[in-house]
């Protein structure tokens, strides 16, 4: 098998029942795709701490792992890899969303997630959330 990847991923979702989905900048891989904030699990760490620490560093706000409950996960086989990302929903946090990295963002409802291309291993995590909110 194909080196496997762990990925920490989770649904921002606001008050209005939309999800933050953020743009891959230009220059990494599946550029230009929205997916969903997160990012790979370093050696030795938690997937959750591996979430929260990327929600600060990309989105500048501060998670409780008790805010962050699992939905669902995608396992998915890339070419040069095998992605497995769990996915989180999480409704609570501090601070304000801002784009760290000069990423776009977005808040898009359930409904329009289709309308954002994402990469392929995210599209089956659609409906879970469509029938989350
Ligand atoms: N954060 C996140 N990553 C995703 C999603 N869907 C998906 O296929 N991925 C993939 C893209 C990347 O290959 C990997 C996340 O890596 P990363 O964001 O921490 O690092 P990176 O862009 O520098 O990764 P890469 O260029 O080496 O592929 O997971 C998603 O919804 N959110």
């Amino acid at each position: 098998m194909t080196k496997l990847v762990l990925v920490a991923a989770v649904a921002l979702i606001d008050p209005d029942g939309r999800i933050l989905l953020a743009r891959r900048p230009p220059g990494k891989s599946m550029e230009g795709l929205w997916e969903f904030p997160g990012g790979k699990v370093e050696p030795g760490e938690s997937p959750e701490a591996a979430l929260i620490r990327e929600l600060e560093e990309e989105l500048g706000i501060e998670v409780k792992s008790e805010c962050l409950a699992p939905l669902t996960f995608a396992s998915h086989v890339y070419p040069n890899f095998h992605l497995l990302m769990p996915l989180w929903v999480c409704r609570r946090w501090s601070g304000t969303v801002v784009a760290r990295e000069g990423q776009a963002l977005k808040w898009v409802r359930p409904r329009d997630l289709r309308d954002y291309p994402m990469p392929p291993a995210d599209e089956p995590l659609i409906p879970h959330l469509v029938d989350l909110i």
